[in-house]
């Protein structure tokens, strides 16, 4: 469980948001949007621990926690060996499997890959690792349509298992979860403005 109370983001004297209350679950999707530069990376960052320059308090209860950011790091050398370098023999199976599925070699070196591929191969890393909490920033961005319902309905069925929180800006294809916006320099959960 993650929760936010009276959190305010600031850089300098500019007030970037502020977050009176809320609360991620053990389980489940949270799906962030809002406008360019209001403050999505920044408040994923703060709830999974890495910007901790903030007032008011964020308690994130959660033992594992796994984020794939917006430019993911690759390892020079091939797709596999960047998948197998985090990854244990059975998940890796799976990421595999996904990649075949939609043509993508494996054998290939990762900087050979389209910007669609390289975002589906760091997308899998990140998501086939164990965790209790995955933080999303952006997944989807270069991922065609078919890819995307894809990956969208994996991270439907994994949020059944354990809590996923992604910033998307896509609004295409659905994505069903809890929706958190931000308004006016407000992040506001849809249906309650303030717990
Ligand atoms: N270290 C920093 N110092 C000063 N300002 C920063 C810093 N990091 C981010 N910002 C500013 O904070 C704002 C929010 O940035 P952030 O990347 O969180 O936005 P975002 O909502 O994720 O944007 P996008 O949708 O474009 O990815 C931006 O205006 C950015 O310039």
């Amino acid at each position: 469980m993650i929760k936010v109370i009276d959190v305010k983001k600031n850089f300098g004297q500019r007030i970037l948001f502020e977050c009176k209350s809320l609360t991620f679950e053990k389980k489940g999707l949270y799906i962030i949007k809002g406008p360019n530069g209001c403050g999505k990376t920044t408040f994923l960052r703060m709830l999974f621990g890495k910007d901790k320059e903030y007032s008011g308090k964020i308690h994130n209860l959660f033992k594992k926690n796994i984020m794939l950011p917006q430019q993911p790091y690759f390892f020079k050398g091939s797709v596999e060996y960047n998948l197998a370098i985090a990854l244990s023999n059975e998940s890796l199976k799976s990421a595999q499997e996904v990649l075949n599925m939609f043509g993508v070699p494996l054998k290939t070196n990762i900087n050979q890959l389209s910007a669609g591929q390289r975002q589906l191969v760091s997308f899998l890393r990140a998501f086939y690792i164990p965790s209790d909490v995955l933080f999303l920033d952006e997944p989807d961005s270069f991922l065609d349509k078919e890819v995307k319902e894809f990956v969208y309905r994996l991270i439907e069925d994994e949020a059944q298992k354990r809590c996923i929180i992604v910033v998307t800006h896509y609004q295409g294809v659905a994505l069903k979860g809890n929706v958190i916006y931000f308004e006016n320099g407000q992040i506001i959960k849809e249906g309650e403005l303030y717990k």
